[in-house]
């Protein structure tokens, strides 16, 4: 019997009882990255906090029995402005795809520091794939598709060249859910936010772009609809295609669920809490109109914010870091360890002493176990994740084992957690490095200060003692006449 998982549902708005769709292929969708700029850390809470759900339900379910679908959107106005800033010269297309391609790498290099499991890392040849990284622009025409069906359906109309979902009408199609349902809005709430985006071509301030059409300076698709200009996709239709296409009809013939209603049904979609409304709501309201079903998925998952000083740490606020440039001064193992101390829906207030404090944990775990060969699961740290995820509890477990002095566990699960991604050694080295401290250097100057002190030159070994204090040495003599040291922070 496989343990059970209880997970949060946005949906609910309760803890409930996970049962999958099919036991047998557990599917699951996060909203990835718009590729224009380096990720902050914030973004990476979303990335980090899946891949742990993605290796317990792997855990739970078997690694053949899950499937995680992560997408890039590579098709946005925010691209097409950076590429029309950064490389005047390239004609438009090709500075699109350079934007692309280089935040798309810079992406995987900045995320693969993190300890997260990659499409390379879990697929295996011949076998489907049981980590997909679709782009955007690979699926229009699915997005084409369910944008026909959306107007054949009458949820959406053509008007000067756009295509627009149309809240309204919605309302009074059979079986689907009522828009704003998920997210909880009252109409007014919904109209006083869409009167924001007014536009002349929308019969109701509400209804939202599905395709528009595009100018020379823009990227562009044939249109649906018949629609003569080329044009591009919106946002939100982009995750409603990758979805159906990756976790729904890749599956058709092989799906054995019980109900037949669930046929366009997955099992567990996810994203940060800011993208409850609009982007998941309207997701929602595109599947399920087109696909004539009462959910999209069953389940919905929303990480809390990463903060700085009580603000949500985001681009527009200008109040970032990039995982990038936190990677120069700290391992990704410090930036993943100080984002699970805090539970995935709570906000983490992201500060220097929480990462200093991580770093020590991790300082003395891997002197504790070096390199752990293992990698395997603890029923208690199962049970803690299976829990909604608590990681503040697996964490508990994990101390736990250490204060029991049950090393060898500890570092088969530190493993199978996405840690000790290198030596003892290579992390001690690695640290030092980010430091800008040269061993040798401090080695040179220890020598030197105990020949200073041998021949009693005091000043000379007190010049030495705040140099070495200066590039934050800190040095212990012991009582057996050794000397021993260590960067503090
Ligand atoms: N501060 C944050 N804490 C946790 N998750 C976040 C945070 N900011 C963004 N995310 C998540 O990161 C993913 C990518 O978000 P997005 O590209 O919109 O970044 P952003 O910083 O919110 O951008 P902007 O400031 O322009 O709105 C989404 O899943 C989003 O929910
Ligand atoms: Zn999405």
């Amino acid at each position: 019997m496989a343990t059970s998982l209880r997970l949060y549902n946005t949906l609910t708005r309760s803890k409930d009882a996970f049962v999958p769709i099919d036991p047998l292929n557990v599917r699951l969708y996060v909203c990835g990255p718009t590729v224009y700029d380096y990720a902050h850390i914030g973004n990476a809470r979303p990335i980090i906090v899946f891949d742990l759900l993605f290796r317990l339900l792997r855990h739970v379910y078997g690694t053949k029995a899950v499937t995680y679908v992560r997408n890039i959107t590579d098709v946005d106005d925010k691209i097409n402005a950076r590429a029309a800033r950064d490389y005047p010269e390239l004609p438009h297309n090709e500075a699109i795809r350079v934007v692309t391609a280089k935040t798309e790498e810079q992406f995987h290099a900045d995320i693969r520091a993190l300890g997260v499991l990659m499409p390379e890392d879990v697929n295996e040849e011949g076998q489907p794939p049981r980590f997909v990284e679709p782009r955007a622009t690979e699926h229009i025409d699915e997005m084409r598709m369910i944008i026909e069906r959306l107007i054949a359906r009458g949820a959406a109309y053509v008007a000067e060249d756009h295509v627009l979902f149309s809240v309204s009408a919605m309302g009074r199609l059979p079986n689907v859910p009522q828009y704003g349902a998920f997210s909880k809005r009252s109409l007014d709430e919904l109209l006083s936010g869409a009167r924001v985006d007014v536009a002349p071509y929308k019969r109701d301030p509400m209804d939202f772009v599905l395709w528009k059409p595009s100018g020379p300076q823009d990227p562009a698709w044939a249109s649906p609809a018949g629609i003569a200009t080329p044009g591009r996709p919106g946002w939100h239709i982009e995750c409603s295609a990758m979805a159906w296409r990756h976790l729904v009809q890749a599956f058709e013939t092989r799906l054995t669920c019980a109900d037949p209603a669930e046929r366009e049904v997955f099992d567990i979609h996810g994203g940060g809490i800011d993208l409850v409304f609009p982007h998941h709501e309207n997701e929602i309201a595109q599947s399920c109109c087109a696909f004539d079903t009462t959910r999209m998925a069953n389940v919905w998952m929303h990480n809390g914010f990463l903060q700085v000083e009580g603000e949500k740490m985001s681009k527009s606020l200008g109040n970032f870091f990039t995982i990038h440039d936190l990677l120069q001064d700290w391992p990704g193992e410090v930036l993943r360890f100080n984002m699970l101390r805090t539970h995935y829906r709570q906000p983490i207030d992201w500060t220097v002493k929480g990462l200093e404090e991580s770093e020590r944990t991790l300082d003395r775990w891997y002197e504790l176990v070096g390199r752990a060969e293992a990698a395997f699961l603890s029923d208690l740290v199962v049970e803690a994740l299976a829990d909604d995820l608590n990681t503040p509890k697996m964490l508990a477990e994990l101390h736990a084992l250490d204060g029991r002095g049950a090393h060898e566990e500890l570092g088969a699960n530190l493993r199978a957690l996405g840690f000790l991604l290198e030596g003892a050694d290579a992390w001690k080295a690695r640290r030092q490095a980010a430091l800008s401290v040269d061993p040798a250097q401090v080695e040179a100057l220890i020598v030197a200060r105990k020949e200073a002190r041998a021949s009693k030159n005091w000043p000379e070994s007190d010049r030495i003692r705040d140099q070495l204090a200066a590039m934050n040495v800190v040095v212990k003599d012991n009582k057996d006449g050794t000397t021993t040291w260590e960067v503090a922070r």
